[in-house]
């Protein structure tokens, strides 16, 4: 596989344990390879019909995964981690050529998700309820039951990851799943449907259906979807929450974000900068979880911003498949061009560009249509600009400068987003201080971006609630059954 070569003709939806073209459709998509402008495939969304044979297909798969013991469920999730990492190649390879992040990140990303898989096969046998002892030899005890058909509905910046995200800890409570990716990167999510019927999960426990807002819709509204988990913007999850709340649907909720980096005078400054560039530049980005106002103390400011612009200006952009490759292009024009104009309005609001925020176009030929642009840096920046207000999720790094810890942490909070926040400093009080203050769900100290997957992550605020990875995230995907045992008569009151 090489840049400009990868076509999909294969069916993109994935129902019963195969690839299916679906029964109906609500209108018809094309997905591109952002690196050189061309349609890599067109597609069918999904219509009611389309999503109502899915739901039952899952319904009929839940009905014998849930009765699998979690040493079983643990089996089959463990060959699919290992699957996973066996195509692992193949799998980033597909991620780059479809989303135009390098296939260096690529990589990690498909690691990420099979560790995910891994970590949620360890936790589904140890999963277990309480026994609770009542008096006169009376008990109680609890179980933790699956929801039932669980609907995943992904963004385009981690498609493999975020399907890996879901459906790990979804499954591994006994749970079936049906996913619907963002229509930008439809194509790498087939390959772990593919996986997980070959590690043996039953014909239908993960289904895939394809599709925009209209196609979301019917899943979210449909009658027998347990619950949603939802990762994209807020304007979206708003409406998918109105949705579950029509039907009384648990939802998970990971949204945006605009999230503070505090860098204080003592920190390690070669660190910083790395944490800096690690909070902005990964996946062009386009990360939710992104530090992209990055507060720096006065005494330290000019020397971090000679710093930080130079090593942006090192950054490679161009072929995402190459291996020196840092960089690829942004995921479609008009999002480019979104991006290009939140930092023309920065210029006319009076920040100052200290690199980069222009296109970019690669010299080989093939890229020229490709959705380039050179990592931005922003200095002159004030609280109330909108490059430091809103969501940009392109590579655009606001500097803003402070004093103290005290005014950086009321600025930092001022937001009504609260996904992530970063602390580098060397005085290990102070951190801990700083992160107990910060309203986010997600703290970074001395690094940023790092997603161990036995950690939990998700947003405060407008970013939204719940969590994926890490134990807690059971929680979501299951539900206590309590059982109360009479052992003596009943004492009744009539
Ligand atoms: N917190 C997190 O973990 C992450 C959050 N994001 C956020 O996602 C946004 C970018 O992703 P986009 O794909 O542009 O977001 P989006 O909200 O436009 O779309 C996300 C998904 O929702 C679907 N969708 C759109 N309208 C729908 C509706 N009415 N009903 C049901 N589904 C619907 C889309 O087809 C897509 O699959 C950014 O705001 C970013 O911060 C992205 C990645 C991770
Ligand atoms: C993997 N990580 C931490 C860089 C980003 C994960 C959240 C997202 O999907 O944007």
């Amino acid at each position: 596989m090489s840049t400009g070569t990868f076509v999909v003709s294969q069916p993109l939806n994935y129902r019963g344990g195969a690839r299916v073209e679906p029964a109906d459709s609500s209108g018809i998509e094309k997905a591109f390879e952002p690196a050189t402008g061309r349609v890599i495939a067109t597609f069918a969304c999904s219509g009611e019909k389309e999503v109502n044979l899915a739901v039952q297909d899952a319904k009929a798969a839940f009905k014998i995964w849930s009765q699998k013991s979690g040493m079983e469920r643990c089996r089959i999730l463990l060959e699919a981690a290992r699957l996973i990492r066996e195509r692992r190649d193949e799998i980033a390879k597909v991620e780059t050529i479809n989303n135009g992040k390098s296939i260096f990140e690529a990589r990690f990303d498909i690691d990420i998700s099979s560790q995910s898989l891994e970590y949620y096969a360890g936790l589904a046998a140890s999963m277990a309820g309480e026994h609770i002892q009542l008096p006169g030899g009376s008990f109680g005890y609890t179980r933790r039951e699956p929801l039932g058909v669980c609907v995943g509905i992904g963004a385009w910046n981690y498609p493999f990851q975020i399907a890996c995200w879901k459906s790990a800890p979804a499954l591994a409570c006994g749970n079936a799943m049906i996913f619907k990716p963002s229509p930008f990167t439809p194509v790498s999510v087939l390959l772990l449907a593919e996986i997980y019927t070959e590690a043996g999960v039953p014909p239908g426990l993960f289904n895939v259906v394809q599709g925009g807002a209209a196609t979301g819709q019917f899943l979210c509204q449909h009658h027998d979807v347990a619950k949603v988990s939802f990762t994209g913007s807020v304007p979206t999850g708003t409406k998918i929450m109105e949705m579950s709340a029509k039907g009384i649907k648990p939802v998970t909720l990971e949204l945006g974000g605009k999230s503070p980096l505090i860098i204080f005078s003592d920190c390690d400054m070669e660190n910083a900068v790395k944490g800096a560039l690690m909070a902005n530049f990964l996946t062009q980005g386009e990360v939710c979880c992104n530090g992209t106002r990055v507060f720096v103390q006065k005494e330290i400011l000019d020397k971090f911003t000679e710093e930080v612009v130079k090593q942006t200006q090192r950054i490679k952009i161009g072929d995402p498949l190459l291996e020196d490759t840092r960089m690829g292009p942004l995921i479609n024009r008009p999002h480019l061009e979104r991006v290009l104009g939140f930092v023309k309005v920065a210029k006319q609001q009076g920040a100052k560009v200290l690199c980069g925020g222009d296109l970019y176009v690669p010299e080989d030929p093939k890229l020229k249509d490709g959705y380039y642009m050179r990592p931005c840096i922003l200095t002159n920046c004030r609280d109330d600009m909108t490059c430091v207000k809103e969501e940009i999720f392109g590579p655009v790094m606001s500097i803003l400068s402070f004093d103290t810890e005290a005014e950086v942490l009321e600025r930092a909070n001022d937001t009504s987003f609260g996904l992530a926040a970063g602390v580098f400093t060397r005085d290990i009080q102070r951190a801990h201080r700083v992160v107990a203050e910060l309203q986010a769900g997600m703290c970074f100290i001395n690094n940023y971006n790092v997603s161990p997957v036995e950690l939990p992550f998700g947003g405060y605020k407008k970013s939204g609630f719940g969590r994926e990875n890490g134990r807690v995230t059971i929680e979501y995907y299951s539900q206590l059954k309590t059982v109360c045992v009479e052992m003596g008569d009943v004492e009744s009151a009539f």
